[in-house]
This record gives structure tokens, sequence and C-alpha cells, in this order.
């Protein structure tokens, strides 16, 4: 087993001319919760994807448990678009028995679990659904899997505050322990008290990767402060 789980070097990706990422360096460790920050266009979204092997790299090297993107990582990365991918006349229960039928690593009763506690019905579709409680039952599905790599892509945005609760207790007690999750979001002081790590990205280059703890020790402030005054928009 490789040490690290995520390993990057030089990860480059342009779109036209312009660099999404720019010589991104990176590793993250297996057994982490880990926040992917930045501002709107710094590159978030563009690095899941690339891990997902959803878009293929300009220049660079990217490695998940010592695989390039491909059939063997896809096979231990679950992973949450920032954009809902089923179809609308799916109802809840046709989706566990697609999660079961694609991922062997599908664990249909901690979904429904899930479910119930979130209040949602087996067999409502997603049509009906508020766009909250469609997020709700994709993170439940995405959370069921017992993966290695958990990407989520702004997971909480659309879902309110005592769901949001939920869900990082979810993501912070019934996952994999030995995988690792990665989550995307702008909400940081919502999501801070789980992070084991922060990953601070701006134009496409990591500005900061540290532990939460060591954040709090050195700089005597939250994520979300630092967070506030790495990116803080001149007057
Ligand atoms: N398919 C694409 N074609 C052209 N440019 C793109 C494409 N996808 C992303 N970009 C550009 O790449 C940069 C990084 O975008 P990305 O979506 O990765 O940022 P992000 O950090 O996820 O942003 P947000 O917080 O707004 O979701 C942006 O400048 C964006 O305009």
């Amino acid at each position: 087993m490789n040490q690290e789980l995520i390993n990057v070097q030089g990860l480059t990706k342009t779109f036209g001319a312009k660099p999404a990422l720019d010589h991104m360096d990176l590793s993250v460790g297996r057994g982490r919760i880990v926040g992917l920050l930045g501002p709107n266009g710094s590159g978030k979204t563009t690095f899941i994807k690339l891990l997902c092997g959803l878009l293929h790299p300009t220049s660079g090297t990217l490695q998940i448990d010592g695989h390039s993107p491909g059939v063997e990582t896809k096979a231990i990365i679950s992973y949450l678009p920032d954009r809902m991918y089923f179809a609308d006349w799916m109802k809840a229960s046709d989706l566990t028995d697609f999660f079961a039928d694609f991922y062997s690593d599908f664990d249909r009763q901690k979904a429904l679990e899930m479910f119930s506690a979130l209040s949602i019905r087996q067999n409502e579709r997603l049509k009906t659904m508020s766009k909250g409680t469609k997020e709700k039952v994709q993170l439940a599905l995405i959370m069921s899997r017992k993966a290695q790599l958990y990407l989520l892509d702004e997971p909480i945005g659309g879902v309110d505050p005592a769901a949001r609760d939920f869900i990082l207790n979810t993501i912070l007690t019934n996952y994999n322990e030995n995988g690792t999750v990665m989550l995307s979001t702008h909400l940081i002081s919502d999501i801070e008290r789980v992070l084991d790590e922060a990953i601070f990205l701006q134009n496409g280059k990591v500005v900061r990767h540290d532990t939460v703890d060591n954040i709090r020790e050195q700089e005597g402030k939250s994520v979300d402060q630092l967070f506030r005054e790495i990116f803080s928009y001149s007057s």
C-alpha cells in the first residue's frame, strides 16, 4: 500500500490559454478529512474532476493510491459532483438499486438508515424533491460506499443548517476510516470543526496546506478567519 493516498506533481490544466491549475504540488494521506478551499475560479472543481478522471492534465502527474486516474482509481473513488447527474424520474429506491448494481462497496443498509434519518421517502421521485432534498439523497448514496477517497464538490451548499450538521456528523462518523474525504466548500465556518487539514487554492496553486490544529496554533485564528484574510478584496 502506498503511504500517501494522493500525490500530485506539477499538475497543470489549461483551458485555452488560461491555467485553471498551475504547476500544483500536493500530497494527501489516508484517513484524513481535508477541506479544499479557495475563492471562485481558483481551481477546486477542476482539481476534483482531474482526480476523478473526468478531465485530463495538460501536464504534470497525478496519482491516487499509486495509480494514474483510470479503472483502478475509479473503483476506489466515491464522487459527489457539483451538479446532479441522475434522471429526474428515478425514485430514492431506484437509486439504491442502481448503486448496489454499480458498486460492490455500496452498503444499502447504511443508505437506507441515512434516508430515514433525513426523512427521505423511498418511493419519492427526484422530480418532486426540493433541491436540498436531492442533495441529501445524493450525499447519502455517495457516503454509503466503502471507498478509499470521497470527493465531495460543495456537499452542503443547498441544504438547511440542521441537515448540514447531520451531514457533517455523517461524514465524521460514517465514512470508511482508512479512506480520505476531500470536500470543497465556501461554507468554511460550518465545516471546519470536522476538518483535519485545509488546502488553500489560489489561481490554480496551493498557497497553504496545513493541519487545522497547526493553523489554529500558529495563527491563533480559525480557518475561516485565515481564509478571509488571505483572500480579502482590497477596497
Ligand atoms: N470547461 C471549461 N472551459 C473553460 N474554462 C474553464 C472550464 N472549466 C473551468 N474553467 C476555468 O477554470 C478556472 C477554475 O475553475 P473551477 O471551476 O475549477 O474553479 P472553482 O474553484 O471550483 O470555482 P467555484 O468556487 O466558483 O466553483 C476558472 O477560471 C474557470 O473559468
